[in-house]
């Protein structure tokens, strides 16, 4: 079998046509969507994600400002530019580049975002209303994966999910989505036992390990979705956590790397700016991007 290309560029372009249309129209109501991004220290792989999140959100019609403080910015100042953010009423949306510096405390500076500005939803809140199925705001790699895979699948319910990977931006809440959704969900981790076995078991794989290549294609269940969440810089260039050419000799469907769920994660975070804006000014949240 030679699977399908799922093309999460063309459909993250989409995606960010949609949402800029949805921004039109707030203008015309005297109100424009401002998300502000916030890079503590040097890191060349942040400076790319950065620089295409800040052209992606001037080309929906937002405002976007941009932080950048040194690598040894005392907490203290973050958390003071952080409670600026939290007032500004031009900001509807607050990302704090992950992964911060050694000597900052990641929970205290995510937790000291307000919750409806918190666009990347890592703040323990969101976290939790979206463990209980309350309105959050939703993490948007997993949220991109969602959408890819209920445009691929339809419905979810009862499909066999395995995701590898429980990190706290990706394979926890992913799970929790895929729950929401009725699948049967399995999260695997560096210590789990059969992870083989596992997969062959699974009609979804959602792959966050940051491993290059790591799922070999024998592992996967004929037929099954496969969507490769992983960016690992190599010498042959930007690889996934799934060994593509393997994998798409048994995958149904499967997301290349690069082109897959990158361009989703920037279009969501754009899609969950939208919605705080929404719900700051009192509007019901816009269609088809929540999930
Ligand atoms: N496309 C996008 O938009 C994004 C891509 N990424 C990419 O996704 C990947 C994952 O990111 P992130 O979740 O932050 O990574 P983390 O390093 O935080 O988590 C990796 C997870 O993989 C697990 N793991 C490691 N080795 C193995 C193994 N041998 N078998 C099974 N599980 C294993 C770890 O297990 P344990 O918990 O036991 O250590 C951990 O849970 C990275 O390549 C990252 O660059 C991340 C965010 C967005
Ligand atoms: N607070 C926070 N929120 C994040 O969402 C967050 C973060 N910190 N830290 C780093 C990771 C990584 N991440 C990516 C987003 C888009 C691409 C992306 O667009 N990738 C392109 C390729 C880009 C390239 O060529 O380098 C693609 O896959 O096609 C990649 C990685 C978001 N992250």
């Amino acid at each position: 079998m030679t699977a399908t290309l799922i093309d999460g560029k063309a459909f993250a372009a989409g995606l960010r046509t949609r949402i800029g249309t949805a921004v039109a129209a707030l203008k015309t109501q005297g109100i424009t969507p401002g998300l502000a991004v916030v890079l503590v220290g040097e890191d060349p792989a942040s400076e790319v994600y950065i620089r295409s999140k800040g052209r992606m959100t001037r080309e929906v019609g937002m405002n976007s400002f941009e932080h950048r403080l040194p690598a040894d910015t005392p907490q203290a100042d973050l958390l003071a530019l952080i409670d600026r953010l939290n007032a500004d009423p031009a900001v509807n949306g607050i990302l704090v580049q992950l992964p911060l510096p050694r000597h900052m405390d990641e929970a205290a500076v995510i937790n000291a975002i307000d919750p409806a500005k918190d666009v990347d939803g890592f703040h323990i809140l969101n976290v939790g209303r979206l463990a209980t199925g309350q309105k959050a705001m939703v993490p948007c790699t997993p949220l991109g994966c969602l959408m890819l895979l209920r445009d691929q699948l339809g419905s979810l319910s009862g499909k066999n999910a395995l995701v590898i990977g429980r990190s706290n931006i990706v394979g926890k809440p992913m799970a929790q989505l895929l729950l929401r959704d009725s699948a049967t969900v399995t999260v695997a981790h560096s210590r789990t036992a059969n992870l083989r076995d596992l997969c062959r078991q699974a009609d979804i794989v959602v792959a966050a390990v940051g491993r290059a290549r790591f799922v070999q294609g024998d592992w996967i269940k004929p037929g099954a979705v496969v969507i490769d969440v992983g960016i690992n810089r190599t010498d042959d260039g930007l690889v996934g956590d799934v060994d593509f050419v393997s994998a798409s000799q048994f995958a149904g469907a499967i997301t290349p790397v690069p082109g897959g769920v990158g361009p989703m994660t920037i279009a969501c975070l754009l899609a969950n700016t939208l919605t705080a804006t929404a719900r700051a000014n009192g509007l019901p949240d816009p269609q088809g991007l929540t999930p």
